[in-house]
Formats: structure tokens, C-alpha cells, sequence
């Protein structure tokens, strides 16, 4: 993943989706990165421009050991957008990543399309605690306090039945550098935004855990009610890391938020450029393939590629009006029902990292029995069986 300066510390980033697309920039929280986002960003893919990155400290950005405020945090997510030459972006954070965008609202709301805010707060006291564990960290590290954390991420009964999903969170909090992880805390302990709140003049969806110890509804009102326009939604059977144990709800908030606010024309993208073709292609098929199919072309064929990367890849995938997700879905049922194997099999995969997960894909091949007739749909299970082998068993 590519680094770049931003607001003079060293970023690191991801940037992916439609070049057309609004851009909706993810601020990760404490003791995480940017693959925290990892479960909610599949909903995202080919509707928007999705752009994450590591907080300073955290993941594979710089760690700087010198005392930052929330509004430093700001900066460098606004110092970003600039290096990256974008000029207003739908603003999404949680925790701390959510004081950050509250911040950055606040010091730049022309920047600010809208703003969503999880589980997080505008003031979260008292100083001397969060001085005191940002000590223990850089005594011991994050080992020392990741167990009582993922109490308080996680509803209990979550990492049980859910391994897989705390399993990530888990590895990256471990994983966070304690200078970077302790200079956040020492931040948040003097973070006080409520005078600054009503600044904020984005649309702001605030979305809480109803079980979340860490930054309780009650913090989430005190937001709602501090910014002019703003909207809540306590989701339940979820603690902090409200997108991650609840993806699909947080999505759905997500999404019609993000919709009624979208900030572009819901217009078809008419003819683009090769290279924004070439990029969504890469996206959703992956590169490899891509150049695999680019380099095995001949003279005869080229035009062809030409042709196929700027308008399958371009103009359709690229019109932001449909997901990737649902594009995956219809892509799918129309192989089976056409009976194409080799095309089939190429979307399988991309289907699965635009979000369609293995049950869902299930539904979706049983349907095709109903629409496309039983022997479509026997063929299809034996062909996703081919790519996906042991992972659906
Ligand atoms: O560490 C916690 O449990 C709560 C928290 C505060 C800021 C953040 O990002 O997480």
C-alpha cells in the first residue's frame, strides 16, 4: 500500500472505486488500522470512492513520539485529501477516528461533504486515565491491556461465535506501536470538541453500540445534540467496534446516509478514459489477471481489450449507481443462466471480495434453479465448487 506526506508525517493509505465516485475517507480508531474497515468496506465497493488510511502511530504510518492534539489528527486527514487532490469527501470515523472527523468538520467544513460518526465521543474524561494507560503501554506495550480491550469492544458472546472477526482487531492492536498508541491516549485525555460542535455544519449521522461501555449512547447524544444537523441511531447487540461486529446494519445506516447526501449527479458515466477502466477492472478481477489478459493480446486482440476495459470496465462498472456488490450478483445469475463456465468462474472470486459472502452466494445459485432451470443451477454449484473448493466444504 502506497504511503504519501500529509500534513508533514508519512501516511499510509488505500485508495479504491470508481475514479468518478465521491470519495468516502475512513479514520480508523485507537489501536487499529485501516483494516478495520475490512468488513463494512465490501458495501462501499463501486458506489463510492473508498479511501482509508493509518492514523499516525498506527498500522504502517509513521510514529511520531512528540505530543499531538485530536486537531493534529485533523490536519493530517485533511493534509491527505490535499496530497491526493481531493477537494471534499464524505468524512466516516470511529472512536477516535470519529473525534478526528469531528475535528476536522469543525476546523474545515468546506472540506466536509457529510459527516458519520461511530461510536465515539466529543469529550471523554477524565485526563489522568488516559494518562495512565498511555504509561502502562509504553511500560508493557499493548499485549499488557488487549484482553480487558476486546472486552470492551466486543459484546460478550461476539468473539466466540465470531472468531474470525476479532481474530483481525485483535492482531492489530497488538500489533500498534506503543509511542503511537500512547500519544493518542495523552491526546484524547485533553480532547474537549463540545465548544467546538457547533461549527460543524455537514449533515452528521452519529451512530452508537447500544452496549458499548467505552463510549455509551449517552456520549452519542451529546454529539446529536451540540451539531446543527445531525441524526442518531443506537444499533443493538453491539459494543465500540460497532462495524465490525455489525457490519451489515452499520452498512445499511451507512449507505442511505451516505445516499441522501451524495454529493454528485446520479447520472451514467457516459464515455471514460482507458486508464479508469483499466483501474476499476483491476479492482474487481485483480490485477494479475488483468495484465495477464493485457499482455496475452495480440495486435488482433488488442482493440479488443481496448475496447472491453473502457466499456464494461469503465462505463458500466464504473456507473456508481449500481454497487460492485449487486453487479457481482447479476453478473453471476446471468452466466449460470447463459451456461458460462470460463466467465463464471472468473467472478466468483471478485464477487466474494466485493462483499457476496459464501451463504449468500448459496441463495443466489438456488434461485437461478427457480429462474434458470435445475440443470443451470446443478452446473453452476459444481463450478463455484471448482474455484472455491474447501472454503465452502
Ligand atoms: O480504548 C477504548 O476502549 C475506547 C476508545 C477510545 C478512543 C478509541 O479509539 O477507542
Amino acid at each position: 500500500m502506497p504511503q504519501i506526506e500529509a500534513n508533514g508525517t508519512l501516511l499510509n493509505y488505500e485508495l479504491s472505486g470508481p475514479s468518478g465516485a465521491p470519495v468516502v475517507v475512513f479514520s480508523n480508531s485507537l489501536g487499529t488500522s485501516l483494516a478495520m474497515w475490512d468488513p463494512l468496506v465490501p458495501y462501499l465497493r463501486g458506489r463510492y470512492r473508498v479511501l482509508r488510511y493509518d492514523t499516525r502511530g498506527h498500522g504502517a504510518s509513521q510514529v511520531r513520539d512528540t505530543q499531538i492534539e485530536v486537531a493534529d489528527l485533523a490536519e493530517d486527514l485533511i493534509g491527505l485529501l490535499d496530497a491526493l487532490a481531493i477537494p471534499r469527501a464524505h468524512v466516516v470515523g470511529l472512536s477516535l477516528g470519529g473525534m478526528t472527523g469531528q475535528a476536522a468538520a469543525s476546523r474545515h467544513p468546506d472540506r466536509v461533504i457529510s459527516l458519520t460518526l461511530m461510536a465515539t465521543a466529543a469529550f471523554m474524561p477524565s485526563e489522568a486515565s488516559w494518562n495512565e494507560r498511555a504509561a502502562l503501554v509504553r511500560e508493557k506495550g499493548t499485549a499488557a491491556i488487549v484482553e480487558a480491550t476486546m472486552t470492551r469492544w466486543f459484546t460478550p458472546d461476539f468473539p466466540a461465535k465470531s472468531p474470525d472477526a476479532v481474530a483481525p482487531v485483535h492482531a492489530q492492536f497488538t500489533g500498534t506501536d506503543s509511542a503511537g498508541y500512547a500519544v493518542c491516549c495523552n491526546a484524547i485525555g485533553r480532547m474537549d470538541l463540545r465548544p467546538v460542535l457547533d461549527r460543524i455544519t455537514a449533515p452528521t449521522l452519529v451512530i452508537a453500540g447500544r452496549d458499548d461501555p467505552a463510549t455509551p449512547p449517552a456520549m452519542a447524544q451529546e454529539i446529536c445534540d451540540g451539531i446543527r444537523h445531525a441524526e442518531l441511531v443506537v444499533l443493538p447487540n453491539a459494543a465500540h467496534l460497532l462495524s465490525v461486529e455489525q457490519p451489515a446494519a452499520t452498512a445499511a445506516h451507512l449507505l442511505g446516509f451516505l445516499d441522501r447526501h451524495r454529493g454528485a449527479p446520479e447520472t451514467a458515466t457516459g464515455a471514460v478514459a482507458f486508464e479508469t477502466g483499466l483501474t476499476n477492472r483491476k479492482s474487481v478481477l485483480g490485477e494479475a489477471h488483468v495484465e495477464r489478459s493485457l499482455a496475452a493480446a495480440s495486435d488482433f486482440a488488442g482493440p479488443w481489450q481496448d475496447f472491453i476495459t473502457r466499456t464494461a470496465w469503465g462505463e458500466v462498472w464504473g456507473d456508481p449507481r449500481i454497487p460492485w456488490k449487486t453487479r457481482s450478483f447479476v453478473t453471476l445469475a446471468m452466466m449460470v443462466a447463459l451456461g458460462r463456465e470460463e466467465e463464471f468462474k472468473l467472478h466468483v472470486r471478485p464477487a466474494l471480495r466485493n462483499g457476496v459472502t459464501v451463504a449468500e452466494l448459496q441463495a443466489l445459485l438456488i434461485q437461478t434453479a427457480i429462474y434458470a432451470g435445475v440443470p443451470a443451477a446443478n452446473g453452476a454449484f459444481r463450478w463455484a465448487r471448482d474455484v472455491l473448493g474447501d472454503e465452502i466444504a
